[in-house]
């Protein structure tokens, strides 16, 4: 009986078993198999999925995060900001600003401690990708950016905008949060369709006020969460192409799980994202 130290921890509910591989450095079953143990609600912990802190040749600390199903995404926003407080407090770092390796590329994370502990934690997350090829979307021109593109969708005209934060995401703009096609839109766009070959995330956005908007997700192999950091900056940089807020401003996205603060800056066009991060509990999974 293999017994597997792992830390719970939840960014606005979106939350994931954390397991450090730095310090523990026992054999693990192949990740994409042990995601699916641990997030099992019944048989395993319960969790969005599995989060992997890693040595890194490049950067203090590496993410590999995997979701429910397995499948191993390219970025996680909720999840680079619990890395961020999980490596500050247990010391795998001995600064307040330091940079965190995503297979989509390396990011900086900024930790404010109060009293040694990290509640809250700010992370550039990048340039976001808008070339459709890069997103990846098909259907047009590859290097175009894809701003409010129509599609038929179970036989319903549907505007898309895609954006990418190394991990895909389709952004749909509506009037009402609370009356939105999520469970209609997200399995048929999530995995498989032709529009997203790799799959996407599936976002929806109510714009409330320059500075503010609401998001709901449903995500590329996990379903409905409470958040997704990713899909909250493509929220707002959807929101900024599609020219319903501005640039260089700082904007509140509402979630279900809670609010982030976001900024998408437009002398450096990195998308910086501001929240929180929470530690639910330490455990042993008795992987059998
Ligand atoms: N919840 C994560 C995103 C997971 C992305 C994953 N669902 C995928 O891209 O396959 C976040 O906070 O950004």
């Amino acid at each position: 009986m293999t017994r597997l130290p792992f830390t719970k921890m939840h960014g606005l509910g979106n939350n994931y078993i954390y397991v450090d591989r730095l310090t523990y450095t026992e054999p693990l079953p192949p990740y994409p198999e042990l995601a699916k143990k641990v997030s099992n609600q019944n048989t395993g912990i319960g969790s969005d999925g599995l989060i992997l802190i890693l040595p890194s040749e490049i950067a203090d600390v590496k993410m590999r995060i995997f979701n429910s199903d397995g499948s191993e995404a390219k970025n996680c926003g909720n999840g680079l900001r619990c890395v961020a407080k999980y490596a500050f407090e247990h010391g795998l770092v001995n600064k307040e600003h330091f940079s965190i390796e995503t297979i989509s590329g390396k990011v900086e994370a900024k930790v404010f401690p109060t009293d040694g502990g990290v509640d809250k934690v700010t992370i550039d997350m990048g340039e976001p990708i808008l070339e459709r090829k890069r997103i990846p979307m098909t259907g047009g021109k590859p290097e175009e950016t894809v701003i409010q593109e129509t599609h038929i969708i179970e036989g319903q005209a549907y505007q898309i905008t895609g954006v990418s934060m190394g991990n895909p995401h389709g952004i749909f703009i509506v009037d009402n949060i609370h009356n939105i096609p999520i469970n209609e839109l997200g399995p048929e766009l999530a995995d498989g369709h032709d529009l997203f070959p790799e799959g996407t995330n599936v976002g929806f956005v109510e714009v409330i006020s320059e500075n503010e908007i609401h998001y709901r997700v449903w995500e590329r192999g996990s379903g409905i969460t409470q958040a997704c950091g990713t899909g909250a900056c493509a929220a707002v940089v959807a929101s900024i192409l599609e020219g319903r807020i501005h640039q260089g401003e700082l904007i509140t996205v509402h979630l279900a799980g809670g609010d982030l603060q976001i900024e998408w800056d437009s002398e450096s066009n990195h998308v910086w994202m501001t929240g929180a991060a929470v530690t639910i509990c330490d455990g042993m999974f008795f992987l059998s």
